[in-house]
């Protein structure tokens, strides 16, 4: 659906250039949630305004249904765009024009009648569930009812494509969650490609399924998002990793050598995760009666991402250390991530 080949973006600015795209590539396939994760100023904006050529990247190739979007001509790129809607953190609503008028602002612009004007935009009043708030000014709605009426604005030209500019961050806990629901629900129900541009883990981890992560301009990492959560490559992931569950606790009470952390010689502290939710029970005491090792939890979770439990579980594992390296690479065999965090040392 959308393809980006190594794509630059630089600003000339008075005081020198800023890379704010530095060769991206992604394959962002039709009916997929895809996210991508940085923090400010990581290029995270450019680059998803760079899909619809908000941006025109210096150098790479934006590839939009087949099409290169930077060989075509105005009209025709005008009438790619029409392809792609997009929502940004605050909503971008006119504010002297009623929800209603908000919606039906794109099918004016294309010249479309009456009737199907006033079909279409009923229609996507009932999707946002605020049929009754029509007749309201931007100013009378919260946050959410704004992001909801920018999102069926997003939608009336009938896009492939929703590109999503920060379009939570606006928004408490439990708004977000709304919202997210409603992009989950159009994804699935109109077959609708998403792009969600975000700082925030939780977004990617209920919504995602696959993430880009961006550092100074470049994509760093890329994987669908169970592996990116069960084992993240960088520094950068698995900082934005620890901020959706408390399993990094484990490692400032190994930096402290609280007592939970300290082991005998025979003992050594493994962090656990398995991505599917019968595996735990039945493994740890398989390993534990197979290779004469005791295998003790002390911290457990599951979190679920996108629809898909996640579990980690923090071991301390005791036993001979050639039973306990069997053990693990039997975990391994069967698909757990394994980490040796700390080993037992003979004083
Ligand atoms: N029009 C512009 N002119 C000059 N520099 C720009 C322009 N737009 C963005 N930049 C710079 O490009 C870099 C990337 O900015 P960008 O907004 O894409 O990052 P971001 O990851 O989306 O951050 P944020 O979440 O804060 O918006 C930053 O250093 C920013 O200052």
């Amino acid at each position: 659906m959308i393809r980006l080949e190594h794509v630059t973006k630089t600003f000339q600015t008075k005081d020198g250039d800023v890379h704010a795209v530095k060769d991206v590539s992604l394959h962002i396939k039709e009916g997929q949630i895809y996210g991508i994760i940085g923090f400010s100023g990581a290029g995270k904006s450019t680059l998803v305004r760079c899909i619809n050529l908000l941006e025109r990247p210096e150098d790479g190739k934006v590839i939009f249904d087949g099409k290169d979007l930077l060989e075509l001509s105005d009209k025709e790129l005008r009438q790619e765009r029409q392809k792609m809607g997009m929502i940004f953190q605050h909503f971008n609503l006119m504010r002297a024009k009623t929800v209603y008028e908000n919606i039906a602002l794109p099918l004016r612009m294309m010249k479309k009648d009456k009737a199907f004007i006033e079909q279409k935009v009923m229609e996507l009043l009932e999707l946002i569930d605020l049929v009754e708030r029509k007749d309201s000014y931007p100013s009378q709605l919260s946050g959410g009812q704004k992001q909801r009426v920018a999102i069926a604005r997003a939608l009336a030209s009938e896009p492939k494509v929703l590109l999503c500019d920060e379009a939570t961050s606006a928004l408490d806990p439990q708004t977000t969650q709304s919202i997210l629901k409603l992009i989950k629900k159009v994804n699935q129900e109109m077959n609708l490609t998403v792009v969600m541009i975000t700082h925030e883990m939780l977004v990617v981890k209920e919504v995602c399924d696959r993430v880009a992560v961006m550092e100074n301009g470049r994509v760093v990492e890329k994987d669908d998002i169970v592996p990116v959560f069960v084992n993240p490559i960088q520094e950068i992931t698995k900082n934005f990793i620890n901020t959706t569950n408390n399993s990094n606790k484990i490692n400032e009470l190994i930096k402290e050598n609280h007592p939970l952390t300290q082991l005998a010689s025979n003992q050594q502290l493994v962090k656990l995760k398995y991505s599917s939710s019968n595996t735990r029970e039945a493994l740890i005491s398989k390993i534990s009666r197979d290779y004469n090792v005791d295998c003790s939890i002390i911290f457990g979770n599951v979190e679920v991402i996108k629809d898909t439990p996640l579990g980690t579980l923090v071991t301390v594992f005791t036993g001979e250390d050639e039973n306990i390296r069997h053990a693990l690479d039997q975990c391994k065999k069967e698909g757990v991530y394994v980490e040796v965090m700390k080993r037992g040392h003979i004083d």
